[in-house]
């Protein structure tokens, strides 16, 4: 401390004692200058020891002040404020005289409502608002007999007054001794200044880890509790930091959480004179009432409070501390290697709860949900997303509307829907194959094939994308995975069709991302046991153009690997003849072999386009004038030189060399003749 600073202290202290200063002055300068020591010690200008000896000799010098009863000498704020205004009223006018003194002035009916307030409620604020009184679970009024003294008591009148010893660990806050030197109550038997005396001031014993037994005063009535709780360190060991923000009233997260829990103001987090009265349970005493502004997360959870009644809530409520630091984060007591909370509020344990009640048919009108006891572990978001949004309800398809294509419709009838009808015969060696891979160039009816599957197997059916898979969040693409094989094993037999199965199951090649890695893997992992397992009957259907994209164990897995290629000839002119049968059309026989024999490598896709682009061809021929007036029957019908038109502009969409690649990889890899 600096030679000016000390002597800036002094001399204030010996200011003070001239006789010219009225009570209420004098103890406006002595909570000023208690404010300044502490705002001194916070910055370091003062060390421990000159704080302590300094508030020992403010302590000794106003002893008489303190510990006065008199309402018109003491430091009786309240009598003195009230006085001073009615002082003041008389300055105003001469010949106004009030009738008020001091005892005249507590028969007041608002006074004897204020002090009233304050006996009953013990959390209420009866101190003169300057006044900072923190005790461990209530907030003292300044005096249970209704009489609003405030200045420390004498012994001698005061038997019912507690003393507990105290071990001062290594903190205590100043605010709270000035409390103490302060805000004694009439049923105190101990003086602030005996409380002075045997306090041993960090200075003096800097070296011990404790600085002796410190009495404090326990005065809010019989059941009223001591003003530190017997563990409480004390906060000199603080650092600056620490000690600014306990200064200013600002706690760390460890005594937020400490304090909520154990209905203790935080360590050290001393509030300055000024401060508000706090009650013990960190409710900020005069809040309810006093205040209602809210901050946004205090209305949040008063909110969810509301929703989900007295549920626990996960975030303790930081408003329970005015003193408290809000800061972002402060209410967090994981710390920095605690779990991730993700933004997004995660869903709610009961969710699935109540979408038991759904499914169960309860109040809520939304349809029923097929829930299992299976699927409890699965989060109901999930569950409900693959239930609602994979299951497929396509438009029925028959097997008559694929043209062509008759092994892998024979083989897929084989392994699909006869083992499906008669799971009795196709036991043992017989049993199906569980995967299935439709592959061949684009447009050739694989994903016809599986809307086909799951109008006619009668299985529940699962049509999923790879996209629909993978998620942002890390993590959730696996449990998609096996929620999926979770649900289909719960709506047996099942099953599972991945169109462009390759982007799920492509082959794992170093450096791809994480996440994609791990699904690729929990599918493996899953389809494995889907295959494996005797008893499911879970038959995974993958479709794709990129065959040679798929993950060799994938591969493996998917056992039928059926080629489905360019309809042959018969099948173009099914297909014709299929879609040309619900239009006005007028084909000849040698027509029909005419438009087959120059729809030469075309797909089902692209002879579906040029049967399309044909039936634009009357619309064509049409006056656009009369284009608005035309009746339906007068559009002539479809003839041959439309489809002569359209072949000159559909063109095959899978080139020669493509082809090769499939036809090379179904010699390889392929199940078919
Ligand atoms: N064999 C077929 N019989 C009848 N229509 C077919 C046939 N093949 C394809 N089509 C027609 O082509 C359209 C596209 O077929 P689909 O979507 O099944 O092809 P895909 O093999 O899945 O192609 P991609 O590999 O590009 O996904 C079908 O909606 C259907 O109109
Ligand atoms: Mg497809």
């Amino acid at each position: 401390m600096s030679s000016v600073h000390l002597n800036e202290w002094q001399k204030r202290s010996f200011d003070i004692t001239s006789g010219t200063c009225t009570p209420e002055q004098k103890a406006d300068a002595y909570r000023a200058h208690i404010l300044d020591i502490q705002y001194a010690w916070a910055n370091s200008d003062l060390s421990e020891a000159c704080t302590g000896s300094l508030f020992r000799k403010y302590t000794e010098k106003y002893s008489a002040i303190i510990d006065s009863d008199s309402a018109e000498t003491g430091l009786n704020n309240y009598a003195d404020s009230i006085l001073h205004l009615a002082r003041c009223q008389r300055n105003d006018s001469d010949k106004w005289e009030s009738s008020l003194t001091a005892e005249s002035v507590l028969k007041l009916k608002c006074v004897q409502g204020m002090i009233e307030a304050g006996t009953k409620s013990r959390n209420a604020l009866v101190a003169p608002a300057d006044m900072n009184v923190v005790v461990g679970d209530e907030v003292c009024g300044n005096a249970d007999d209704g009489h609003p003294k405030f200045a420390g008591s004498s012994s001698t009148n005061r038997p019912s007054t507690k003393t507990s010893a105290i071990p001062l660990g290594t903190r205590t806050g100043i605010a709270n001794m000035s409390s103490l030197f302060n805000d004694g109550p009439p049923n105190t038997g101990v003086s602030a200044t005996s409380v002075f005396g045997n306090l041993e001031m960090p200075g003096m014993s800097s070296a011990k880890p404790t600085i002796g037994p410190l009495l404090a005063v326990s005065h809010c009535g019989a059941g009223s509790s001591n003003l530190y709780a017997a563990n409480q360190p004390t906060f000199f060991s603080y650092s600056n930091s620490t000690k600014r923000n306990a200064f200013y009233g600002i706690a760390n997260e460890e005594d937020i959480d400490s304090f909520q829990t154990h209905g203790q103001r935080p360590q050290g987090c001393s509030a300055p004179p000024d401060a508000r009265s706090y009650s013990g349970n960190g409710r900020r005493a005069e809040e309810s009432s006093l205040t209602s502004f809210k901050t946004a997360k205090e209305q949040m959870l008063v909110e969810q409070q509301k929703k989900y009644g007295n549920q626990p809530q996960r975030t303790p409520a930081m408003s329970s501390y005015g003193g408290a630091k809000k800061s972002l984060g402060a209410s967090r007591s994981r710390g920095a290697f605690g779990k991730f909370v993700p933004p997004v509020a995660k869903q709610d344990e009961d969710e699935y709860g109540r979408m038991l009640t759904r499914a169960s048919g309860g109040p809520s009108s939304e349809p029923k949900l097929p829930v299992d006891e299976r699927l409890k572990n699965f989060e109901p978001k999930i569950i409900e997303l693959i239930m609602s949004e994979i299951m497929d309800h396509g438009s029925p398809v028959s097997w008559d509307d694929i043209a062509g294509l008759e092994f892998a419709k024979a083989t897929i009838k084989e392994i699909v829907v006869w083992p499906m009808l008669r799971p009795d015969i196709f036991t043992g060696l017989r049993g199906p194959p569980k995967g299935i891979l439709l592959f061949g160039p684009p447009g050739t009816g694989k994903t016809l094939i599986g809307k086909c599957i799951a109008c006619q197997s009668g299985a529940t059916f699962f049509s999923i994308s790879a996209s629909s898979l993978t998620s942002k969040w890390v993590g959730e693409g696996e449990k998609m995975v096996r929620a999926l094989f979770a649900i289909a094993r719960c709506h047996q037999p099942a099953v599972i069709f991945i169109d462009e199965i390759d982007s799920l199951l492509s082959q794992r090649v170093d450096g791809e991302h994480d996440s994609s890695r791990r699904i690729k893997t929990e599918f493996l992992v899953q389809l494995d046991g889907a295959t494996t397992s005797a008893d499911d009957r879970i038959l995974v259907v993958g479709a794709t153009n990129r065959p040679q994209e798929i993950d060799e164990a994938a591969r493996r897995r998917l056992a039928k690997r059926l080629y489905i290629p360019l309809p042959e000839a018969l099948a173009r002119k099914q297909i014709v003849v299929n879609l040309m049968s619900q239009e006005n059309c007028r084909l000849g026989d040698e027509e029909f072999e005419l438009i087959i024999q120059q729809s030469e490598g075309f797909s089902g896709a692209d002879m579906t386009q040029l049967c399309r682009e044909a039936a634009l061809g009357p619309i064509r021929s049409i006056q656009i004038t009369d284009i608005s007036t035309i009746a339906p029957d007068q559009v002539r019908a479809i003839v041959y030189t439309d489809f002569k038109d359209a072949l000159q502009t559909v063109r095959p969409s899978v080139s020669s060399k493509d082809l090769k690649l499939y036809e090379d990889w179904n010699k390889t890899f392929g199940c078919s003749r």
